[in-house]
């Protein structure tokens, strides 16, 4: 072959090989532009900071955790599996040269073991500066927590309510201090089924996740309402749709995962709201906000669909009363598990339930029994709630 071909076959590998790096940069660069949303852009440094991230094994948390690890910060990596765990740690002292990074046992789905690891923290650390409620499920199939609770909305909200309101104090003694509360866009399918916490009811697939997502949301806001002036803040955060193990549980959501991974963000990229929220300087006004792209974005308010009347003597909203007063300390008192006037029922169900939303529900109702508009919308206003459309 003369030489001269030979330049011509190298010179055509070349720009062959060229224009295939140019494509895929390209690529990357509008899917950057387009999908990877805003980008934590703060520079802050967290010395001596302690930080508590559940679920952080794995997935945003698992970056969440590192950004925090190599800004100085103490990190618990509170999981399930304390294997996983260590595997993650490891990974993120080797990366980030900080030897604090640290794993306890946290199984949200388990009211035993969210009050262990409290426990063992409390008697651990005097300071508590960042907590990021990150872990969560997303199940298809109809499974319960280890308390009977409906699995996605157990361990996603119920199990992050427990594990906040038990370590408020100290995050209260250690302000300013932050919680972040991973909750989604799914939040916009979400209701709050008041009735139906043990997921009882005819299973709705697939909704039970929104649900929960709805309810870290509300938690959020109401918790900023009952924390303002303790220097303690509070953020909801959407992480954009993550190519990470959320799909798991799913055959036809990872394959759905799989054909549109192209369009999800990288697990880093996903983390970068939860750390605006927790680190960026000057978002203390916008607690109880709900941040997406990280930034704030205002959200309708959400329906609250009060399905069907039950009875208040009913054994188990009994039951359920019960366990929410012993296991989430709310205060209330036994006699509000008794028998009510209809009014009366309707508040404490909307108090008992979810006694700290006091968001502005729009209510829907339907099925045999249910109040009539104009009698709900006069109660709820009477428990501060508002805005009741049918
Ligand atoms: N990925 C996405 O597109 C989106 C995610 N989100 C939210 O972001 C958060 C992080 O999810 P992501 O990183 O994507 O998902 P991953 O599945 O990758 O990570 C979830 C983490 O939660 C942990 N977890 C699950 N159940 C429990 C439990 N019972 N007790 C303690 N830890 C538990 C998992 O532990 P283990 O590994 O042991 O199972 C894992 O560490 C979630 O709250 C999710 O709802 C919101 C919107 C979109
Ligand atoms: C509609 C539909 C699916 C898609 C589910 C998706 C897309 C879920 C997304 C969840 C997100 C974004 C959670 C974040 O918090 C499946 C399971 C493939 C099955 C067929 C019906």
């Amino acid at each position: 072959m003369e030489p001269e071909q030979v330049r011509e076959i190298l010179k055509g590998r070349e720009q062959c090989l060229w224009s295939t790096w140019h494509n895929a940069w390209h690529q990357e660069v509008l899917r950057r532009k387009f999908f990877a949303g805003g980008v934590c852009r703060t520079t802050v440094q967290v010395p001596g900071k302690v930080v508590v991230i559940t679920g952080a094994n794995t997935g945003i948390g698992k970056e969440t955790a590192r950004e925090l690890a190599r800004r100085g910060a103490r990190v618990y990596i509170a999981c399930r599996d304390v294997l996983k765990g260590e595997s993650a740690a490891s990974e993120i002292r080797a990366d980030t040269k900080n030897s604090q990074v640290l794993v306890r046992k946290l199984d949200l789905s388990d009211t035993r073991s969210i009050r262990a690891f409290a426990e063992g923290f409390l008697a651990e650390e005097k300071q508590l500066h960042i907590l990021i409620n990150n872990a969560g499920v997303m199940m298809f199939s109809h499974s319960k927590t280890t308390d009977g609770f409906e699995i996605n909305l157990g361990v996603n909200h119920l199990g992050h309510f427990l594990l906040t309101y038990l370590l408020l104090e100290r995050l209260k003694e250690s302000a300013p201090a932050r919680v972040v509360n991973l909750s989604s866009v799914t939040h916009h399918l979400g209701k709050i089924h008041f009735h139906n916490f043990r997921g009882e009811e005819p299973y709705r697939w697939g909704f039970a996740y929104c649900h929960s997502k709805l309810a870290n949301l509300l938690f959020t806001r109401e918790l900023a309402k009952r924390i303002q002036g303790t220097g303690v803040t509070t953020y909801a955060v959407h992480p954009g749709i993550v190519r990470s193990e959320l799909a798991r549980h799913s055959f036809l959501c990872c394959l759905f995962w799989r054909l549109f991974s192209y369009f999800l963000k990288s697990v880093q990229e996903g983390a970068q709201t939860s750390l605006h929220c927790a680190l960026a300087e000057g978002l203390e006004p916008l607690s109880g906000k709900y941040f997406r792209y990280v930034q704030a974005a205002q959200v309708p308010p959400p329906p609250v669909c009060l399905v069907r009347h039950r009875a208040p003597w009913d054994p188990e909203w009994l039951s359920l009363c019960r366990i929410v007063e012993s296991r989430f300390g709310l205060g209330l008192q036994t006699k509000y598990c008794q028998f009510f006037s209809r009014g009366t029922y309707i508040r404490n169900l909307a108090k008992v339930a979810f006694l700290y939303l006091r968001a502005s529900f729009p209510v829907t109702a339907r099925g045999p029994g249910c109040l009539q508009g104009p009698e709900i919308t006069k109660q709820l206003s009477a428990c501060g709630m508002s805005a009741v459309s049918f």
